[in-house]
């Protein structure tokens, strides 16, 4: 039996690269279109792009899927497994930088337990006279997050993206238009006539076809082709995780007065003396008030 990665799940077919230790053994290679065998059906497991798995090959050049190696994460949308890193976009403008957005995606990827990388993008919009940006690097740097600042016109800082990148299964998350097309175009000169060929022939936009695929850098990292957390809902997560979710409260949540502290009112609460100390940053501490409210209000109606 081989060893493989599900680079792709189309109509029933899973395609498959060829590994070696880990890594895919020739990028050329083109993927063996498997089925998956029925014994998954059975069990209710299914296969998921990402998919580490053993595979043998059947007379006609195509090949089985054996057997699902053990999973390192599994996210729900995209449904991509082993996925490790989320790469956050954030425009500087068209559509304005947003840190209430922001923060929200970084519950969600500490929900998850990925690795985070916030790319605040088309810096070549950016006022000159005004340096947000930095300021905004500097901010989530020190909460211990990695920020790096991209222009995709101007092919600012897509090096140390892609450099980031190598190694990991990807999603790139981001409202619509902060560039995160033109960002992975920047990193696979070439990608934008494939996707478009792509598109064309699976007339993606105007089926519902759900299909999701890893595209390959030639640094050995994967990016799905598919934004991730399209719906930030926070229906998967329980108004006591949150605070767990803003990771720079954890040092003071614990020294709290009272235990099972909301960080809201309560007397003696050491988050809240944080926020008043301008150690946690008050946009911060604002925004997870603000999402408290928002979960319990979810609850009330759901
Ligand atoms: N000035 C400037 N414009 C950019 C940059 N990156 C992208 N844009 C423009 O912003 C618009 C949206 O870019 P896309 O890459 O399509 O954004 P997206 O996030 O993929 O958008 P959706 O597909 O809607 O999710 C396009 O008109 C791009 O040309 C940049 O670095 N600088
Ligand atoms: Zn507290």
């Amino acid at each position: 039996m081989l060893e493989g990665l599900i680079v792709k799940a189309l109509s029933g077919y899973y395609y498959v690269k060829p590994l070696q230790d880990g890594n895919i053994i020739s990028g050329e290679d083109p993927a063996v279109q498997c089925r998956a065998r029925g014994i998954f059906k059975k069990k209710g497991i299914s296969p998921l792009v990402g998919d580490h798995v053993m595979y043998s090959l059947t007379e006609n050049g195509e090949g089985t899927v054996e057997e699902i190696l053990p999973r390192s994460s599994q996210l729900i949308r995209p449904p991509v497994a082993n996925v490790d890193l989320a790469v956050l976009l954030f425009s500087v403008k068209e559509p304005d930088l947003s840190l209430h957005l922001l923060d929200k995606f970084l519950v969600h990827i500490e929900h998850a337990g990925l690795e985070a990388l916030i790319c605040l993008t088309k810096q070549d919009l950016a006022d000159a006279s005004d340096d947000i940006l930095e300021q905004v690097k500097r901010q989530y740097e020190q909460i211990g997050y990695e920020v790096m600042i991209t222009s995709s016109v101007e092919g600012t800082g897509t090096e140390q993206v892609k450099d980031r990148l190598a190694g990991h299964i990807s999603v790139f998350s981001g409202q619509s238009g902060v560039g995160k097309s033109s960002l992975l175009n920047a990193l696979m000169p070439g990608l934008t006539l494939e996707t478009s060929e792509i598109s064309l022939r699976l007339g993606r936009g105007r089926h519902t076809t759900r299909h999701v695929e890893l595209i390959e850098l030639d640094n050995g990292g994967y990016v799905a082709d598919t934004p991730g957390f399209s719906q930030l809902d926070f229906l998967e997560l329980g108004v006591e995780e949150l605070s767990t979710c803003f990771r720079e409260f954890a040092l003071y949540a614990d020294n709290c007065k009272f235990r099972g502290c909301s960080h809201l009112h309560e007397p003696g609460c050491r988050v809240i003396q944080a926020k008043e100390d301008g150690i946690i940053l008050a946009s911060r501490y604002e925004h997870y008030v603000e999402f408290f409210a928002e979960m319990k209000d979810k609850k009330r109606r759901y």
